[in-house]
């Protein structure tokens, strides 16, 4: 069993991270999430704690897919600054295989498996690797990795060194670089990327993974689970001093509709989700991961998210920004505006003298809090027009971020007076390209036994 490491965690958690159970990947995705639904209430014996603890006993035998696609299975999601990379490691090789396993192929696997870090940018979240998943009648490993989108010419090189695309001649790919980076594809390493749509990608990948990971969904709180509104403490309730005391809990996702699913890449989308096959991008924002981390390079001259966020963990936006009792000289009662709240981010920075006195710390801090907030902001007004309960963040800029992750939580929290509820999901911003992968499976089968179309977002994306 894998102890489970909370990246850039406050607290050190400590959990132990259970195995993912066994599933099968279904035939289409509609009927995808409805069994996994139904499996992680009640079907998958696996999914009790019981169980969870019994995944070490020895699993029957994975049966012989003669049908499936050709290892290696990949799926690959070309974003605005990240790409992310999963890659299924089967736990065996069919007779099939042994007969074919080229050397290419075991250098791969050896090459993606034994290593955590690729050339100077690619990493491998070893801490989110998933063992004994089973897709196609095959179990296997998960393999998380990510690498900034602008060493997708290096990633290629690598490719080809590899031996890559001799091998693998279509990669299933999304994110608005499946389509920019096409040609790249073709004319360095011959590879033909099949396009998924992005927010369906992400959508799949979000009810698969959390089918399979009981723990994968979990919220911040304070420790009494009071509502945050109801609190009386002598620290303003979203200070560092009391976020510092939030804990995280687990959720049990596995009635999820409708909810909210609010991804915070570079950019933001909001989409409401109602049934696995029925969603609808409600709202969007310019500024996201990507305006935090552009403008603390500009302001800090930091130059990586793990800096940028290093320095906010240090700051103090209340020297940066105009509060209420900065202009009130206290609450704003009749309205319910407290003095701590940020009035105006930034407003204190068109005084010389106080530009002159800023930290570096306390401006990463205020770019934080005012993205933060203003993500916020737009996610509880989509969801009280849409007359939703559970808002869902997830993407990458909420990576070894729990400051922002604790931040929503109050915001939600508070604003709603306790009526939302601000959700996460571990595997923050590789849905998309687990979403691929399971469409790698739709596709082939598709391909392959000449099924019908299947009556999902996903089968009617670009591809
Ligand atoms: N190692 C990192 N390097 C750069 N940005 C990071 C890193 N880790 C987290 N981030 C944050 O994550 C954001 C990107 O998130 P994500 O990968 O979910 O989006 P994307 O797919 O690149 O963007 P989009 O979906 O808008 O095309 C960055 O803008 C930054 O705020
Ligand atoms: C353009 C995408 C969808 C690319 O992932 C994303 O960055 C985004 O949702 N940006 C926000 C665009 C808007 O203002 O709605």
């Amino acid at each position: 069993m894998r102890l489970h490491r909370c990246e850039g965690c406050l607290a050190a958690c400590g959990r132990q991270r259970r195995p993912a159970p066994l599933i099968t990947l279904p035939r289409t995705l509609g009927a995808k999430s409805k069994i996994l639904k139904r499996t992680k209430r009640s079907t998958c014996p696996s999914m009790s704690k019981s169980n969870c603890v019994n995944m070490a006993e020895p699993s029957p035998p994975t049966p012989p897919d003669n049908d499936a696609p050709p290892m290696p299975w990949f799926g690959m999601d070309i974003g605005g600054t990240l790409t992310k990379l999963v890659y299924f490691e089967p736990r065996e090789t069919n007779r099939r295989e042994l007969d074919k396993e080229t050397e290419v192929l075991k250098n791969i696997r050896r090459y993606l498996t034994r290593n955590s870090a690729y050339g100077k940018t690619g990493r491998r979240d070893v801490h989110l690797q998933m063992d004994n998943v089973t897709i196609r009648g095959r179990r296997g490993t998960l393999h998380f990795i990510r690498f900034p989108t602008s060493e997708v010419g290096a990633f290629l090189q690598l490719a080809r060194s590899k031996g890559m695309a001799d091998l693998v001649n279509t990669i299933y790919a999304t994110g608005g670089g499946a389509y920019k980076f096409e040609e790249d594809f073709i004319k360095e390493v011959n590879m033909r990327l099949s396009k998924m749509d992005e927010l369906d990608a992400l959508i799949a990948g979000v009810l698969f993974v959390d089918g399979m990971n009981a723990q994968e969904c979990y919220y911040w709180a304070p420790p009494d689970e009071l509502p945050v509104h109801s609190h009386q403490t002598s620290a303003p309730p979203y200070s560092e001093v009391a976020l510092s005391m939030y804990v995280r809990k687990p959720f049990d996702f596995s009635n999820p509709y409708p909810f909210l699913l609010v991804n915070v890449g570079s950019g933001v989308s909001v989409l409401v989700v109602n049934a696995p096959n029925d969603y609808y991008r409600v709202s969007g924002t310019s500024l996201g991961g990507g305006t935090f981390l552009g403008l603390c390079c500009l302001l800090t001259g930091c130059s990586s998210f793990e800096e940028a966020i290093a320095l906010a963990a240090a700051g103090d936006n209340t020297t940066v920004d105009k509060l209420v009792r900065d202009i009130y000289g206290g609450d704003y009662a009749r309205f319910g505006l407290p003095g701590d709240l940020v009035a105006s981010s930034f407003g204190q920075m068109c005084s010389a003298d106080r530009r002159a006195k800023v930290s570096r710390c306390d401006l990463a801090r205020a770019t934080l809090v005012t993205i933060t907030n203003n993500i916020g902001s737009i996610a509880r007004l989509c969801a009280s027009n849409e007359h939703i309960e559970r808002v869902v963040f997830c993407g990458n800029f909420l990576r070894v971020n729990p400051l922002s992750m604790k931040l929503l939580s109050y915001a939600m929290s508070y604003w709603s007076r306790g009526a939302l509820k601000a959700l996460f999901l571990e595997h923050e911003g590789y849905f998309g390209a687990v979403g691929c992968l399971l469409h790698l499976d739709v596709k082939h089968q598709r391909r392959s036994r000449h099924s019908p179309p299947a009556d999902s977002q996903a089968d009617r994306s670009g591809t």
